[in-house]
């Protein structure tokens, strides 16, 4: 049986919005703003532990997510590191990680993990959008936004449902929508 809905645990206001809009339309969104641990390890491992952590939290099902940006020239660092670089340099300052590099590469990945409750394994979907590190352009309202450009523009520059539809978290919601679908027919 698929769940009647999902229960988001993200501190993050901005995520939470690009989900509801995303999802909202498929399945009852519900949330929690709990601050969650990070661990340190690869983007798979970050979100497994986050999600258990999750749902021992509520001791129920949960859903979360953790967001990487990740730079080719710096051997995919910050990756799940890029809050911290974030807080510390703000959206005016990011680009210039990269100024010794020609290589202005940057991968944008997203993972959610969901899982039933304690003691359940979480089941990960992942999506992943590559473009560039470029100076600020658009509204610094939400992360990198404004750092991250595809195809010509920044992620800030783009309506919201346009960034939704090529997004790092558009694409991993598109599997995660397939997830819930599969078990709706099974
Ligand atoms: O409670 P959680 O869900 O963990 O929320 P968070 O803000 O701590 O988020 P992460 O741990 O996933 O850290 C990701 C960082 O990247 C930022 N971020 C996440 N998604 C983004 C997006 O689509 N565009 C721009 N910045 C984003 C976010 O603001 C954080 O600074
Ligand atoms: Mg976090």
């Amino acid at each position: 049986m698929p769940p009647t809905h999902l229960n988001f645990i993200t501190g993050n206001a901005n995520k939470l919005a690009e989900v509801q809009a995303i999802l909202g339309s498929v399945i009852e969104l519900r949330s929690q703003a709990i601050d969650l641990v990070e661990i340190q390890g690869t983007v798979e491992e970050v979100t497994l532990d986050k999600c258990r952590r999750a749902a021992d939290a509520v001791n129920g099902p949960v859903l979360v997510e953790d967001t990487c940006l990740c730079f080719k020239a710096m051997n995919d660092l910050p990756g799940p590191y890029i809050k911290w670089f974030m807080l510390a340099l703000g959206p005016l300052h990011l680009h210039k990680l990269l100024s010794g590099f020609a290589d202005k590469s940057a991968q944008a990945i997203c993972t959610f993990g969901y899982s039933a409750g304690p003691g359940h394994e979480p089941v990960l979907f992942q999506g992943r959008t590559d473009g560039k590190l470029v100076e600020s352009r658009g509204s610094t309202v939400f992360g990198w936004d404004s750092c991250f450009e595809y195809e010509g523009q920044t992620y800030a520059e783009m309506d919201k449902s346009a960034k939704n539809q090529i997004s790092h978290r558009g694409k991993a919601l598109e599997k995660l929508k397939g997830w819930l679908a599969a078990r709706v027919d099974a």
